[in-house]
């Protein structure tokens, strides 16, 4: 690096949403996989997307552009193949096809593992580091985007994982020995950044973004020993653009003095999640005179630590769909600015990417005019970021003292939400009643077990069915009023009968009516609450192609009328057997929606989970013996600081249990989880007190069964024994391997065996295939017929 690093535009944003406006993306990805259309197509629309994304951000005014924020599935798995760090076993064909074996599997080979990003509802493939993984540099894909981009006359920052929350995030691999953690890789995997920074600045490439979000979360003093070498060594480069080093989702705590010491040339604060202690005081619930928390640095040492870099500060959060609160957010801006002191350049930014909201709020006329005044997605946010930038440059120095005239700043520097509606439940108190206790887990399964008479080893699904593309277009035209309500009524009994149909052929134990009235398992709630508005084409990517609408919880919440109750009473008129009624909880629906921030989330939660709670009663009342409620973002809803983690489980909880509680001993309450890490959560679990939990683990290498994790566990347990994101069809004999496993921890009446997910992504021909291997490794272990 020469003495003067080029300067930084005044506005930029960390990323962009990647997969389309009309979601494009998983078009050509998902018609690519069907064999419908070649790579050279699949690249042809990467490529649209990608141009058409500069030119927007170009147009909107944004400063600084990002490239290498595209990827036809997943960043850190765009990583592990910049460096190399690829499997043997997926190596053989061509690079597509190894990408695409890694993310979706293949024949004979299974995916890797996939998991959510911090606390997000976007997933991550996990790359695998070993000891012998042999890290090869291959810079085809950053080099190419910024070469496309010149091409359309834009000049680039390429935009990378770097290599701290690289290997803070890869699992290691199998063959790896216990005390082996992919962090000790890091001298080598530096070797690798090192050659990609040269090659980058040959190119004429100004600066680099390596985003490092794991630093927001705690860190060992050896991990911040880590941050302090690898920057060291990157920074001391000769020959490299300029770094940028980006964190998000939180604070970077102790993390920032290791980082700062560095010669890395900017760094990038999450204003909006974290705030600087000292500088921000009033993170949301958090009071303004509050002092410095330890480890937190008081704002007079910013300007040392700071001292000529530049900062990136993230004032426009990425994360919500509300407008930012101009005022506070120039008045942030001005403190840090004043702070940071003279020798240091900020520059206005989002808090982390806009990959975690919509594209446009143009493309969604027909919100209501009260919300959507209130809101801005990806595009609106680019234009917020480029005034706010221009107000900045136009302040004059010395402004920085807040509103309340105390020297700090409030971080929130979003609005609250749309102003609720008058206050029902929530101000009178009522919310905050305890929840009824249901009787002890021993009086309840003796009551069950009379009640629903199961086999050991019962067999049952966790809820959705294939989403055929009838449904789906039947449910499309039903919005544009081309089909009547009876109509699409009559496909969706179609469909239930159906699915009943065939898992009473396979001999399942416990039914499903499959969902196909659902959209989504949150949109399809949130439809039928007050209190939310849903978007036609407000697409956020969830992981590959799959995509959702987070619905925008804006006032307050409640059940007009009963939402599922219809469709359960239909299921079950179709057979002998118990069907599960099927529920999403309240922290998964708030977790996966946009939601109000002007009161504590703990409380949108309790509200969420009272109208769940009516539909329990209501479903029990129609006769149904078996209510799931799912919960699959317990986890990821829980704060990224441990300090926080322990008060955020118990209200989670206390929610789930307002909405179940109300159930009868002889009703079995079902939860689900998936991809939660739950092993490390296995205490919240048990505390939900639900009957059975099933939960995601084809995918995890199954670590709750670990004996240690899985402690004094003494509910039902299905942990899954088959990988729903993958078309693989498991063996028989793979089932009851992992039937195996669950049976040396836990005993028979205990154990259920399901898939891991809903079948929603599935075709019907794989799932009848699943279905009938998981039935015969059921069957073939209690001893009813060779397998
Ligand atoms: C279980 N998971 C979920 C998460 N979050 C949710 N909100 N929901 C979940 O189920 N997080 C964790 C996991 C994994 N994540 C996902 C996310 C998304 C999917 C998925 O399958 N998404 C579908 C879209 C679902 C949907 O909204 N469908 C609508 C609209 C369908 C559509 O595209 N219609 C067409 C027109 C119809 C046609 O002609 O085909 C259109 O609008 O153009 C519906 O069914 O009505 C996806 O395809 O991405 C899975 C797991
Ligand atoms: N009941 C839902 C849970 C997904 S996490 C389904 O089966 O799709
Ligand atoms: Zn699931």
């Amino acid at each position: 690096m020469t003495a003067r690093p080029p300067t930084f535009p005044t506005s930029t944003v960390l990323g962009y949403p990647r997969i389309g406006p009309n979601r494009e993306l998983k078009r050509a990805l998902e018609s690519y996989w069907d064999g419908r259309s070649t790579y050279q197509d699949l690249q042809g629309t990467g490529r649209r997307l990608r141009e058409e994304t500069w030119r927007r951000l170009d147009g909107l005014g944004l400063g600084a552009l990002p490239s290498g924020t595209f990827s036809f599935y997943d960043q850190m798995l765009d990583t592990a193949v910049l460096l190399g760090a690829v499997p043997d076993r997926y190596r053989g064909g061509t690079d597509e096809e190894a990408y695409f074996a890694m993310a979706r599997g293949a024949e004979g080979v299974t995916p890797l593992r996939m998991t959510k990003w911090f606390d997000t509802n976007y997933h991550y493939i996990v790359p695998e580091i070993g000891p012998d993984t042999s890290f090869r540099l291959d810079a085809a894909k950053p080099l190419s985007e910024v070469r496309e981009a010149r091409e359309h006359g834009l000049e680039t920052r390429p935009v990378l994982i770097g290599p701290v929350t690289f290997l803070l995030l890869s699992q290691a691999a199998p063959s790896a020995p216990a005390e082996f953690a992919p962090l000790d890789r890091l001298a080598d995997v530096l070797g690798v950044y090192e050659e990609l920074l040269r090659e980058l600045a040959a190119e004429g490439v100004e600066w680099v973004q390596l985003d490092e979000p794991a630093l927001v979360t705690d860190r060992t003093s050896a991990e911040l020993d880590a941050v302090r070498a690898a920057y060291g060594r990157l920074g001391s480069l000769p020959e490299r653009p300029a770094l940028f080093v980006a964190s998000y989702f939180g604070d970077l705590g102790d993390a920032l003095p290791a980082l700062a010491a560095t010669p890395v040339e900017a760094i990038g604060l999450d204003l909006v999640a974290g705030g600087l202690p000292g500088l921000y005081a009033a993170t949301p619930g958090r009071p303004t005179d509050e002092a410095a928390r330890p480890g937190e640095i008081p704002g007079k040492l910013l300007g040392k630590l700071l001292a000529g870099k530049t900062v990136v500060a993230g004032v426009v959060s990425g994360r919500d769909v509300w407008r930012t609160d101009q005022e506070r957010a120039l008045a942030a801006l001005l403190a840090l600015r004043d702070q940071a002191g003279p020798a240091a350049h900020v520059v206005v930014s989002t808090s982390c990417s806009l990959l975690h909201v919509p594209y446009d709020l143009d493309l969604e006329p027909g919100l209501d005019p009260d919300v959507r005044r209130r809101l801005a997605f990806a595009d609106q946010k680019i234009a917020e970021v480029v005034e706010l930038a221009a107000l900045l440059a136009a302040a004059p120095a010395g402004q920085g003292t807040t509103p309340t005239g105390q020297g700090t700043t409030p971080a929130a520097t979003r609005t609250a939400g749309p102003a609720p509606r008058p206050a029902l439940e929530h101000a009178s108190g009522h919310t905050l009643q305890p929840a009824p206790v249901r009787s002890p887990y021993a009086v309840r399964a003796a009551a069950q077990a009379e009640h629903l008479r199961l086999p050991p080893l019962p067999v049952t699904t966790i809820g959705s069915f294939p989403q055929t593309g009838e449904l789906r277009e039947a449910r499309a035209r039903l919005a544009a009023g081309e089909l009547d309500e009876a109509a699409y009524d009559d496909l969706v009994r179609a469909e239930i009968a159906r699915a009943v149909a065939l898992q009473e052929g396979l001999g399942l134990d416990v039914l499903v009516h499959g969902e196909p009235e659902r959209n989504d398992m949150v949109q399809y709630f949130a439809e039928h609450l007050d209190g939310f508005a849903v978007t036609r084409n407000g697409w956020v990517q969830s992981y590959g192609s799959r995509c959702t609408r987070p619905p925008i919880l804006f006032g307050d919440v409640r059940r007009p009328e009963p939402i599922t109750v219809r469709w359960a009473r239909h299921a079950q008129s179709l057979t002998d057997k118990p069907v599960k009624g099927m529920l999403t909880g309240p922290v998964t629906i708030v977790a996966w929606s946009f939601v109000r921030d002007d009161i504590p989330l703990r409380d949108v939660v309790f509200q969420v989970a009272d109208a769940i709670g009516d539909e329990v009663r209501d479903l029990e009342a129609a006769g149904v013996r078996v209510i799931q409620v799912d919960e699959p973002a317990l986890r990821e809803l829980m704060p990224l600081r441990r300090e926080d983690q322990g008060a955020y489980l118990e209200w989670a909880v206390a929610a789930y249990r307002r909405a179940t509680s109300g159930a009868g001993d002889h009703t079995q309450i079902h939860t689900h989880l998936c991809y939660s890490d739950a092993d490390q959560i296995v205490g919240a679990i048990d505390a939900l007190d639900a009957d059975v939990t099933t939960i995601e683990s084809a995918r995890s290498g199954a670590r709750i069964l670990d004996e240690e994790a899985i402690g004094d566990f003494e509910r039902g347990l299905g942990p899954g024994v088959y990988d729903i994101h993958s078309p693989r069809v498991p063996s028989t004999w793979e089932i009851e391997v992992a039937l195996k496993a669950a049976l040396r921890v836990l005993p028979a009446d205990r154990v259920w065996v399901n898939p891991d997910c809903g079948l929603k992504t599935r075709t019907y021909e794989q799932v009848e295939a699943a279905l009938t291997n998981l039935v015969a490794a059921a069957r073939h272990l209690r001893g009813d017929q060779p397998s």
